[in-house]
């Protein structure tokens, strides 16, 4: 690490689930992250990498950040699988059973990441659904925070599986309603029904494998020492306090994207959105909507994983040139499968899209949302989308495709009333009618609670807001950690002797992912902590006895001044390293 150690900042391996939706918001926390002055590595896939640098700006926006590096792996996928539709789950053992031993062997083949001017990783930010991040992180000490990118409310209702199991909710049983209302999630009696869950969740079998790894994956966000979610407390408090019962160290930060503008505004840099595109964007849609009145233009786009069949396209386009409404589409190349995608498209659809409307393969989303002609947006409600909308003020109607996107689009109809939820229908006539009823019927009420929910959102991340405060403590903890790491042991060796006196250095050991101590230790840490003084000058006795040599063990101790001169009076003053 050279001579100038002490001035090197803490080191941030940030590791997304390699597809579009992560990728993004992880994106933004690692500039923030940056912008706090640390180092930060991007850990993305080969196949995702590819994508950022053909179709981003990420490489020349992180230009301007010395401190952070991009590294890549294998998803673990053939290059040729189509990681979307629901076939992109196939993503999670890929990733867990072939990334995760990758990751191990590159992790300790280059020395935690360590360079002449950075530090070994001091700290790992994975995704809420690799775990294998955390079994690493845990066999070499390195702390670990988990970054979980869905909402609050799926989050804390995939929690909630094994209870919703356990009451006999999963599945449903025979001649039940979907409609039937959920009891098992607390903070969501009332309105909560049986097919808002994802789909995985309304199987047969319990033992389903889609629904085992969720499951799985959800209840070991607790293994970490801490978890980001990027919400606000304005939006999802009262959920976000349900989930504290089990995962105290709860940083709320979002909505990223706002928050990212918020600080970079503060520091006067340069205010352009950082693109993470893995489809090129396509501007001409900005020219588009800049010729489009106020408010009356419905921006539609199902994100970057939803596929839908020949049909269903043809109902929402029915149903959007009917409606009579201006509208942008957002069609990705692979979003269309089905068997006659060669088919002709009728005239009036043509005609329909001729006068009012504008397809376009992939846009710049953000810009696109906050732009003064867009005043609804059709979603398939997936985190960012949700979030972003809110973030411009604009009511949404919701066409949830998977995953945590069904409980989203509840939320924002019955929670937050900022928008329609129209799940398990794609009916042209139903979409005429939700489209008619967003952008002129209801129109003034809709905008007026997104408006609201809007301010909130933006209060949320300026300075003194709850994420903005949350953010700041975030990076204390991160530095925190670092300091720990810095004074009392070496990545790699934490964990291999410990002792303790005192509760603050049992929460301090277990913020810095010491869970795990070895026999002889952990006998004199419980003699420590529970024994007479004649217990624990016997057990510091037996320790002398041991005679350890100063180099036989890391020694990683947190001592109260008074434990520290005892240990100096009994002759163990070897048991300290020289950081000590
Ligand atoms: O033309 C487009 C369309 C989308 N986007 C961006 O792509 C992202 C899409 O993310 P999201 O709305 O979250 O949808 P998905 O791509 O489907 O994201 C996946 O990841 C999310 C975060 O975990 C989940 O909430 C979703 O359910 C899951 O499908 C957003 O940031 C958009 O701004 C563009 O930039 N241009
Ligand atoms: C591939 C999907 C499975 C779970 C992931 C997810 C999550 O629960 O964190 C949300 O949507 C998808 O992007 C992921």
């Amino acid at each position: 690490m050279g001579s100038h150690g002490a001035t090197i900042p803490p080191h941030v391996l940030i590791f997304p689930l390699p597809v579009q939706g992560h990728v993004n918001t992880m994106l933004k926390l690692a500039e923030l992250l940056c912008l706090s002055s640390l180092d930060v590595t991007f850990m993305v896939s080969e196949f995702s990498h590819s994508r950022l640098l053909q179709h981003s700006t990420v490489v020349s926006r992180f230009e301007r950040y010395p401190g952070f590096r991009f590294e890549s792996i294998s998803d673990g996928l053939p290059d040729d699988h189509p990681r979307a539709g629901e076939q992109v789950m196939d993503i999670l053992p890929s990733t867990k059973n072939i990334t995760g031993p990758l990751f191990k062997q590159m992790m300790v083949e280059k020395n935690l990441l360590s360079s002449d001017t950075r530090r070994p990783v001091t700290c790992i930010i994975a995704d809420g659904v690799l775990s294998f991040a955390c079994d690493f992180a845990e066999e070499k000490g390195i702390p670990l925070i988990f970054f979980r990118t869905i909402s609050a409310c799926s989050f804390w209702a995939y929690f909630c599986i094994p209870e919703l199991i356990e009451a006999g909710e999963i599945p449903l049983k025979a001649g039940v309603s979907k409609d039937q209302i959920v009891k098992s999630v607390p903070g969501m009696e009332g309105f909560l029904r049986y097919c808002d869950l994802p789909s995985f969740c309304q199987v047969n079998d319990i033992n389903e494998p889609k629904l085992h790894i969720i499951k799985s994956e959800t209840r070991q966000t607790t293994r970490a020492q801490a978890v980001i979610l990027n919400t606000f407390e304005d939006l999802e408090g009262t959920i976000v306090s349900h989930i504290r019962k089990h995962i105290p160290r709860l940083f709320t930060i979002g909505p990223n994207n706002a928050h990212l503008k918020s600080r970079l505004a503060q520091k006067e840099s340069e205010k352009s959105i950082l693109s993470s595109s893995f489809w090129e964007e396509d501007r001409s849609c900005i020219d588009w909507l800049n010729a489009q009145p106020p408010k009356s233009v419905i921006y539609v786009s199902f994100g970057s994983i939803t596929v839908v069949s020949r049909d269903q396209l043809l109902e929402f386009w029915h149903g959007l040139v009917n409606s009579g409404q201006r509208f942008l589409w957002v069609m990705r190349p692979d979003s269309i499968v089905g068997e006659d995608k060669k088919n002709q498209i009728p005239v009036e659809l043509e005609e329909g899209t001729k006068a009012r409307g504008y397809m376009v393969r992939w846009v710049p989303q953000e810009e696109v949302l906050n732009n003064a002609a867009v005043g609804g947006f059709l979603t398939h409600s997936g985190w960012n989308s949700t979030l972003e909308s809110i973030v411009a003020g604009v009511p949404m109607i919701c066409w949830p495709y998977f995953a945590d996107q069904t409980i989203n689009s509840r939320f924002v109809s019955e929670v937050w009333k900022i928008g329609f939820d129209m799940k398990d229908t794609c009916d042209r006539e139903i979409i005429e009618k939700v489209v008619r009823d967003l952008m002129e019927v209801r129109k003034k009420e809709f905008l007026e609670r997104a408006e609201n929910m809007a301010k909130l959102a933006r209060k949320a991340v300026s300075e003194g807001g709850s994420s903005y405060c949350n953010f700041d403590n975030l990076i204390d903890y991160i530095k925190t950690m670092n300091a720990m790491l810095n004074a009392f042991g070496k990545n790699g060796e934490m964990g291999l002797a410990v002792s303790m006196f005192s509760g603050y250095a049992m929460n301090m050991l277990k913020a810095m992912a010491v869970k795990e101590v070895c026999t002889w230790n952990s006998t004199y840490c419980s003699l420590a902590s529970n024994g007479t003084e004649g217990q624990t000058l016997d057990m510091f006795a037996r320790m002398k006895a041991r005679a350890l040599q100063p180099n036989e063990v890391t020694f990683v101790g947190v001592l109260s001044a008074c434990a520290r001169a005892k240990f100096v009076d009994l002759g163990l003053g070897f048991f300290f390293n020289a950081r000590v």
